[in-house]
């Protein structure tokens, strides 16, 4: 049996003087250990919220969410949070921000991984003259160097030129599958995450709409093309027509008659688009990512 990297019951969180709206509301999920995950979803829809209530640096207003079996601050020394602004401290090189990475987990620190990620940063450059990219890849290097259980990233790659991105990104998936380490990682860009992450989570509205292994979920929709008429007994998704042509994202339930309709599978992009254009189409969880389910390890 695999355990949970990140289990959130009911999870909600409202920001102090927000008129009374919720930023996260009823929010469940499992998501197992070892996975490496796509945080996906519109902006507002609660993912950098989320991440910080796992990092426990946000309180729920209600529910609960458990990291690595415990309560968020329990496990904050098996995790690592890179938050979408990067904070490092401004008045440290960038060799005593790695000193201090190693100073600060004494157990666990990495040198020749925090080294390898910092690449060619200057060593004797001060935090505050590094560039966006270049602070990017300091807090990668600490995150990375601290060799967590869990790794919480809230759109690491955004400000990184393309070569560093997919550099860093391989260094990313190196580390999870040399050392099982649990990813978490939010974009917009889903080429980023197409391919390299074997789990997704939609967030949208602050509640999650899919959640599971993507090609499970990407399994359980088919794309279904031809004359406009009705798709009982799928669920429909998203219906779009186009002249005489009718395209539709089900969810099967059943076969499909190919007689009448053209039937594929969704590409990442066809399944998100079509998800976060219908508010009102069914949260889909599958097993191992529903809440309080034990599931046999992969
Ligand atoms: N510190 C805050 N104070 C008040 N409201 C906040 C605060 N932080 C976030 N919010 C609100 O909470 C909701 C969720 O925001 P959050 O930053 O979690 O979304 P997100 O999915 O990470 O968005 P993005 O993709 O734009 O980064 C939004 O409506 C946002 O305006």
């Amino acid at each position: 049996m695999t355990g949970a990297a990140i289990e959130a019951t009911g999870l909600g969180m409202k920001y102090r003087g927000r008129d009374g709206g919720w930023a996260l509301r009823d929010c469940s999920f499992r998501l197992p250990a070892g996975r490496v995950c796509a945080l996906v979803g519109p902006n507002g829809a609660g993912k950098s919220t989320l991440l910080a209530l796992a990092a426990g640096f946000l309180r729920p207003a209600e529910g609960t969410v458990q990291v690595l079996g415990g309560a968020p601050g329990e496990a904050r020394a098996k995790m690592a949070f890179v938050a979408q602004d990067k904070p490092l401290y401004p008045q440290l090189t960038v060799a005593a921000t790695l000193w201090a990475g190693a100073e600060l987990n004494p157990a666990t620190w990495d040198q020749d991984t925090a080294e390898r990620i910092a690449g060619e940063l200057p060593r004797d450059a001060g935090v505050r003259s590094l560039s966006g990219g270049q602070r990017t890849r300091l807090a990668l290097a600490l995150a990375l160097g601290k060799r967590p259980e869990l790794l919480l990233l809230d759109e690491p790659m955004a400000d990184l030129d393309p070569l560093a991105r997919h550099q860093l990104m391989g260094a990313l998936m190196a580390e999870a599958a040399e050392h099982s380490t649990t990813i978490v990682m939010s974009s917009h860009i889903l080429t980023e995450l197409e391919g390299a992450c074997d789990y997704l989570l939609l967030v949208d509205g602050g509640r999650v709409r899919l959640g599971g292994e993507t090609d499970d979920l990407l399994a359980a929709h088919t794309l279904l093309t031809g004359p406009v008429r009705d798709t009982d007994p799928h669920t429909v998704v998203e219906s779009r027509t186009a002249g005489r042509l009718q395209t539709t994202l089900v969810r099967r339930q059943g076969p499909v008659d190919t007689t009448v309709w053209e039937a594929t599978e969704p590409s990442l992009e066809e399944l998100l688009l079509a998800h976060l254009r219908s508010p009102e189409a069914p949260a889909l969880l599958t097993p191992s990512a529903e809440a309080g389910k034990e599931v046999a390890a992969v």
